[in-house]
């Protein structure tokens, strides 16, 4: 969460696609209310279905950030011929940024203390490494600077 994913797709090609934005088109309300509503677990039924249609099309697509809890969704990534490029980011940055970002209000952030948001950064960390194809440190840098290292 808050690592650039969708900033630095929209640099990579204006025409990317936002896994959130599909989703929210497919529920018709804010991620957030439909933690509220229904739940995560139903959020994460539509996260993985969403995927697995957005992975047999060709683009770029900017994943939401607990994509690589599941599974079946590593699985996923894993076997598609894409490139998975993980932009990895130390957890004061992230906390600093969704805390700041007052545009795109994240659920978890919402839910957890920091304590318990340190903590799914620091099980998810080793299964973003575990998928990409791609590593980029982002901390301390621009999206110019981190688009220019993807494309190196
Ligand atoms: N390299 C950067 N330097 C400074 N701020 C950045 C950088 N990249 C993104 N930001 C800012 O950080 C915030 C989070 O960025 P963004 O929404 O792209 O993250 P995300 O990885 O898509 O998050 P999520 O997992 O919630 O979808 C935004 O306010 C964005 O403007
Ligand atoms: O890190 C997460 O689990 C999430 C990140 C966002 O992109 C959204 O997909 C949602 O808020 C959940
Ligand atoms: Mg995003």
């Amino acid at each position: 969460m808050g690592a650039g994913k969708t900033t630095i797709a929209n640099l990579l090609s204006p025409d990317f696609i936002d896994m959130d934005d599909v989703i929210v088109e497919r529920i018709g309300m804010p991620i957030s209310t439909f933690f509220e509503i229904a739940g995560e677990t139903a959020f994460r039924e539509i996260e993985s279905q969403v995927l697995l249609e957005l992975t047999q099309t060709s683009g770029v697509i900017s994943t939401g950030g607990g994509v690589v809890m599941s599974e079946e969704n590593r699985r996923i990534l894993s076997k598609s011929k894409a490139e998975v490029i993980y932009l990895k980011s130390d957890f004061d940055t992230l906390y600093q940024r969704i805390t700041a970002d007052k545009s795109n209000v994240r659920p978890l952030f919402l839910n957890n203390s920091r304590v318990e948001l340190q903590a799914i950064f620091e099980a998810r960390a080793p299964l973003y490494e575990a998928i990409a194809t791609q590593i980029i440190t982002i901390s301390g840098k621009s999206p110019e600077a981190i688009l220019k290292e993807i494309q190196a």
